[in-house]
């Protein structure tokens, strides 16, 4: 499936006690056909109340906490066999819930943005998370510096630059960036251009995936860091380079992610052979 054009394989393990093993990840992200940013796995229930437990698996083969784009195409998948449109799900970081509208498109409820350094988590103690010390360039002349850290779920840091996102290579500052020692279990890297108080343009990093198309939890994180750093209202459509979701915070805490995911086709994996059959284009 596509969450926005990034590329998410959504597994069904339902009935079985298997999980996607960090070898496997590896190995169907190595065959050109079946590169993905994120496996969503679809297992039984483990708490009563949720609809499914989702194990999300990244590219390099790391467990994620959480994932916005693959739990819309989650949510897209069950309602497509199921034809009910409302779920609840247990995922390592929590409950979360996600609908899908009349008109198609998918929102799912991200849960409650964490901004302690403990939280994040960050490897020193920052009173203040809406500007950390980081930078990378020259000391008196830094290309990206002072970004915004919090966790919806995952780790997240957004940079702030007020020109045009595409002229940094976050494809050299990425790599250095997602493995900073100021963040112990790695970080998702963001650089975020706000140019109304209701508009983000974005582009992302992805820890474990690298640079994406779209980036749900990053789109989270940066309206939520722009709303606490007063750059912009507490509702968003961020533009990324697979095109707009829309983001609010509401006040109840809670964080929501709007947007659509598409089928592209479905398959079968033998884990013996590796091959794939294809069985239905979308
Ligand atoms: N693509 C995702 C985020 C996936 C997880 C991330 N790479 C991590 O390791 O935290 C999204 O749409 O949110």
């Amino acid at each position: 499936m596509n969450g926005l054009g990034n590329q998410i394989i959504v597994a069904d393990l339902r009935g079985t006690t298997q999980s996607v093993t960090s070898a496997a990840a590896i190995a169907i992200n190595n065959r050109p056909e079946t590169r993905f940013d994120q496996i969503m796995a679809i297992h039984d229930p483990r708490t009563p109340g949720t609809t499914n437990y989702i194990e999300i698996i990244n590219s390099d083969g790391s467990l994620a906490q959480a994932c916005g784009n693959g739990m819309r195409c989650v949510v897209q998948t069950l309602s497509a066999e199921q034809g009910r449109q409302r779920f609840t799900f247990e995922t390592v970081a929590g409950i979360l819930f996600g609908e899908e509208a009349e008109n198609g498109l998918i929102t799912v409820d991200m849960g409650t943005p964490k901004f302690a350094w403990y939280d994040i988590p960050l490897a020193e103690e920052f009173a203040d998370t809406r500007q950390i010390e980081l930078q990378i360039g020259p000391i008196d002349a830094p290309i990206l510096h002072s970004p915004s850290a919090m966790s919806i779920g995952n780790p997240h840091a957004t940079f702030w630059v007020k020109d045009d996102v595409w002229s940094y290579a976050l494809d050299r500052f990425g790599p250095m960036l997602e493995n900073h020692p100021i963040f112990p279990e790695r970080a998702n890297i963001g650089i975020a251009q706000v140019t109304a108080p209701d508009r983000i343009i974005l582009r992302v990093w992805e820890r474990g995936a690298g640079l994406t198309e779209a980036c749900g939890t990053a789109a989270c994180a940066a309206l939520v860091n722009a709303a606490r750093t007063r750059r912009t209202g507490r509702k968003a459509t961020v533009t990324l380079p697979g095109g707009d979701l829309v983001v609010e915070w509401l006040d109840n805490d809670h964080v929501t992610l709007t947007g659509p995911a598409e089928f592209e086709w479905r398959g079968m994996f033998d884990p013996t052979s590796g091959a794939w059959t294809r069985s239905e284009a979308a």
